[in-house]
């Protein structure tokens, strides 16, 4: 079996200190209740002296979590900070007291302006005042990433000889570099004593955006705690990402000798609701929970994923609750990724069929940012409209506008493969494409009816034209036809309807 990797969130404390993502009692226990189906092992509430909102969110927390997960509360090494949480976990089932005090240079001398041996004192006294109320109490050595290697080492050690359960080393200024931070940790292991028989914790932030590869370091070395938050929430740049962290465990459990019993399913969940929450939108390209993280949109690793999954992704969306890997269609797709998705909607295509769609679904997609199924099944209609074509399009140009006289220019293929050009002039851009067709077709008819309807989303959408004509006899035939401009899709609507009347007079003739 391999280590137990404690799982300690503080999106409701650290995460909370992003600017603009502050949260009220209500939301943050809808949060809490996620982070107890994710199974978090302890979830850091708040800090109760801070604001009367906050010390309330922190009593029903703990209420809520009952005996699922230990609920923590941070405090200042002040007595009266202490004091209220305390008074803030008095009916916690699994409460813990989180105190501590600032390490380094530059929090000793400029922050706290005391001495090394005024810290020490402080830290003693922080931790036993603490253990007074509860039996878990966990000491923080606030900027541990830029403090002195054996100043660290006596705080630590301070720390436990006065009954810390947990001893928590942060690197609050994401300063380290990740084998540095490592070797800090290690340097800690072999030089304090006791410090097996507590829990070591490490609580990085992503000033130099490695703050998952900090923690990953810290276990590496010895640390049985990561704190974390979901979607990496947390003050400036934030914390260590909980998805990230615990998703590089799984990944790597043999090789870390660590495990974590987080449910994993509900990382997509939970990164939806904080983000909703706070108002603070997730990036796209964001590991493990981004709206790209399981999308893949060039043909070479689309061809790869569609063969075997594993050949670009690590991971299984739905380990993460985020379903399928997604193929996005643009104009980086390839052939098998087109087939596939065709398949998906019901066309069974192959070779000269295949290729036709696929270079109209090119030309398409190096106009539309993305391809969308309606897309797809206009395509693939408008070749088959095109396959007994008696004549077919070669191209179209319109100019219209005020004062213009709307004036049409047609080009179209005939089944000899003569190409012929007419111009006509019209009411409209429409009439005049309809008479510069009729003067090539040379067929009688009447265009009864004239409809237009966007097909796919957005501004860039195909649009479907419908159009009806009725030859001399009454009979009535239908035409359709798609395109990102509509004046070109009333042209091939219109020719589709003559090309059916004449298919059926050929029938006729027979
Ligand atoms: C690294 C972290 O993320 S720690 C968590 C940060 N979270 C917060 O700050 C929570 C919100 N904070 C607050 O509500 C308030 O700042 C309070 C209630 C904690 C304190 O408010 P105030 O008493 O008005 O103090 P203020 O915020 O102006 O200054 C902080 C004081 O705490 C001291 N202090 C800071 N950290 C510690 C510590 N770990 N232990 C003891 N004293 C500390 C500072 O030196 C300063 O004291 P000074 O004015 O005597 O120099
Ligand atoms: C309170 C401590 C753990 C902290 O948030 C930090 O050092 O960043």
């Amino acid at each position: 079996m391999t280590r137990k990797i404690q799982i300690f969130d503080t999106t409701l404390r650290d995460g909370e200190q992003s600017p603009g993502a502050s949260m009220n009692t209500e939301e943050k226990l809808v949060v809490a209740r996620q982070l107890l189906r994710l199974n978090v092992d302890v979830i850091e509430a708040g800090f109760p002296i801070s604001s009367p909102g906050d010390f309330e969110s922190v009593r029903r927390i703990a209420e809520l979590a009952g005996d699922q997960a230990t609920v923590c509360a941070l405090t200042r090494a002040v007595e009266k900070d202490i004091d209220s949480a305390a008074d803030a976990l008095k009916y916690c089932k699994r409460p813990r007291i989180h105190t501590g005090i600032g390490v380094s240079p530059s929090h000793l001398q400029d922050k706290l302006r005391i001495s090394e041996e005024e810290c020490l004192k402080r830290t003693a006294h922080c931790v036993s005042y603490a253990k007074q109320y509860v039996e878990d109490v966990q000491f923080y050595a606030e900027d541990a990433g830029r403090s002195d290697y054996d100043f660290l080492v006596r705080v630590i050690q301070t720390a436990i000889d006065n009954g810390a359960t947990v001893v928590n080393i942060p690197d609050t200024t994401g300063y380290s570099l990740p084998e540095e931070f490592g070797r800090r940790i290690k340097y800690l292991m072999d030089n304090v004593d006791g410090i097996e028989n507590v829990t070591v914790a490490v609580h990085c932030h992503n000033d130099l955006g490695m703050a998952t590869a900090l923690a990953m370091e810290g276990v590496k070395n010895g640390a049985t705690q990561i704190e974390c938050t979901i979607n990496g929430l947390g003050e400036r740049a934030g914390n260590t990402a909980m998805e990230e962290v615990v998703m590089a465990i799984k990944m790597h459990e043999q090789e870390l000798d660590a495990h974590t019993d987080v449910n994993t399913r509900e990382f997509l969940k939970a990164s939806r609701l904080v983000s909703s929450i706070t108002g603070m939108s997730v990036q796209a390209n964001k590991a493990i929970v981004g709206a790209n993280a399981f999308a893949h949109s060039s043909g070479i690793h689309q061809d790869g994923v569609l063969k075997k999954r594993d050949t670009y992704e690590i991971i299984d969306p739905a380990d993460v609750g985020a379903g399928q890997s997604q193929i996005v269609l643009t104009a980086r797709s390839g052939h098998a990724a087109l087939k596939h998705r065709l398949e998906e909607l019901g066309y069974d295509l192959e070779g000269e069929a295949l290729d036709q769609v696929y270079g109209a679904f090119l030309d398409l997609a190096d106009k539309k940012k993305e391809v969308y199924d309606e897309d797809l099944e206009s395509l693939v209609n408008e070749r088959d409209r095109n396959e007994n074509a008696i004549y077919v399009l070669e191209g179209v140009q319109i100019s219209c506008g005020f004062p213009l006289t709307p004036t049409a220019t047609v080009t179209l293929r005939n089944q000899a493969d003569q190409v012929v050009t007419a111009c006509e002039f019209g009411t409209g851009p429409i009439d005049a494409m309809c008479k510069a067709i009729d003067k090539i077709v040379q067929v009688d008819n009447d265009l009864t009816e004239f409809a237009v309807q966007s097909v796919t989303r957005g501004i860039d959408a195909l649009g479907e034209v419908t159009i009806r004509v009725t030859d001399p006899e009454g009979a009535i035939y239908t035409g359709r036809g798609s395109d990102g401009d509509i004046v070109v899709s009333s042209t091939k609507a219109y020719l589709n309807a003559l090309n059916r009347l004449l298919n059926d007079k050929k029938e006729h003739r027979k």
